[in-house]
């Protein structure tokens, strides 16, 4: 049994941490787990506390659920009441499209992030299983994307990265006839990594999680940071070289050139082997 303990406190969702593990649910059930700029800001403080926290090695995201009416959902999307001209409308009144900044982080920080889907996972919320290393769904889950139903698109990850996960063809499906999957559908296209009973649903993502904590949080660090760098472009391959740069500062060979700017003497890099 997790003990989950409340890491923080907010309005749209509950933060957890427990056993070297962090959670992140989305909590407005009432409409279906739809996100709003400041979901998405109370979000993105969580996945960077988590980031920060040495002691947590692996994030669990998912959605809040039953609602009042019994159906679940992982997320459902921008919230369509508050879309104005530019974006969605923040307190503010500043319209943001911020969801695209919690794709990149989730995607870079160095720590896989376990989605964990119970029912919808539409539009942008179906975007964001997708940018999360795993995906364990329930056998309630339901899969889509709304786009160009609801007079929108996420052409960034939302349509490449999706094409690398269920290739070409598939994804233009997806996107063009707005249709939707379930869970088998999803695990029979390369979509989610398991199916189980919804009632097994974080019990299956905390022993994915535990399992990858058993595991060199290094080797995974460095093994996320390569698969992102064969699609991220210049960004993935800074991601990567920056875990070289942290490898290559924890030798003694790069400690000797800190050494002897300190000491003010020439570095004696001489004495190192030169590796075939
Ligand atoms: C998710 C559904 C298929 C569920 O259908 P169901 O019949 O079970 O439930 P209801 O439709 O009755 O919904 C219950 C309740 O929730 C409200 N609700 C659901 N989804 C949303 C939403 N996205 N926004 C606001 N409210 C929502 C619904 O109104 C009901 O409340 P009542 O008070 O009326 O009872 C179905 O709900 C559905 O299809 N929802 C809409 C899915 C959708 O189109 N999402 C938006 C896609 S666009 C997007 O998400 C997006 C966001 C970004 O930030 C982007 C940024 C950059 C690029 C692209 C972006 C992007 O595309």
């Amino acid at each position: 049994m997790t003990d989950w303990q409340i890491a923080a406190e907010f309005e749209d969702i509950l933060y957890h941490k427990a056993d070297g593990m962090a959670k992140i649910t989305i909590n407005r059930p009432q409409v279906r787990n739809a996100f709003r700029p400041k979901t998405i800001t109370e979000m993105i403080t969580a996945f960077a506390d988590a980031r920060e926290d040495v002691e947590i090695g692996v994030v669990l995201l998912t959605g809040a659920g039953p609602a009042t009416d019994g159906k679940y959902a992982f997320c459902a999307g921008g919230d369509q009441k508050v879309r104005g001209d530019g974006g969605y409308i923040s307190e503010s009144g500043v319209p943001r499209l911020n969801v695209l900044d919690l794709q990149r982080l989730i995607r870079t920080m160095p720590q896989p992030v376990i989605a964990l889907v119970a029912g919808y996972a539409i539009g942008g919320g179906h975007v964001l299983h997708v940018v999360c290393d795993l995906t364990i769904a329930a056998d309630n889950a339901i899969f889509g994307q709304t786009g160009p139903m609801v007079g929108s698109f996420d052409g960034g990850f939302g349509a490449s990265y999706l094409a690398r996960l269920v290739g070409q063809k598939k994804a233009r499906e997806i996107w063009y006839l707005c249709r939707q999957y379930d869970a088998q559908e999803a695990l029979d296209m390369g979509l989610v990594n398991k199916v189980v009973p919804v009632e097994q649903l974080e019990s299956e993502g905390i022993q994915w999680a535990q399992e990858i904590l058993d595991k060199s949080p290094l080797a995974i660090r460095c093994l996320k940071s390569a698969f992102n760098a064969d699609c991220d472009g210049q960004a993935g391959i800074q991601e990567l070289a920056g875990n070289a740069t942290l490898l290559f500062y924890m030798t003694e060979e790069a400690q000797e050139g800190k050494q002897a700017f300190l000491e003010k003497r020439k570095p004696n890099f001489r004495q190192y082997p030169k590796l075939p």
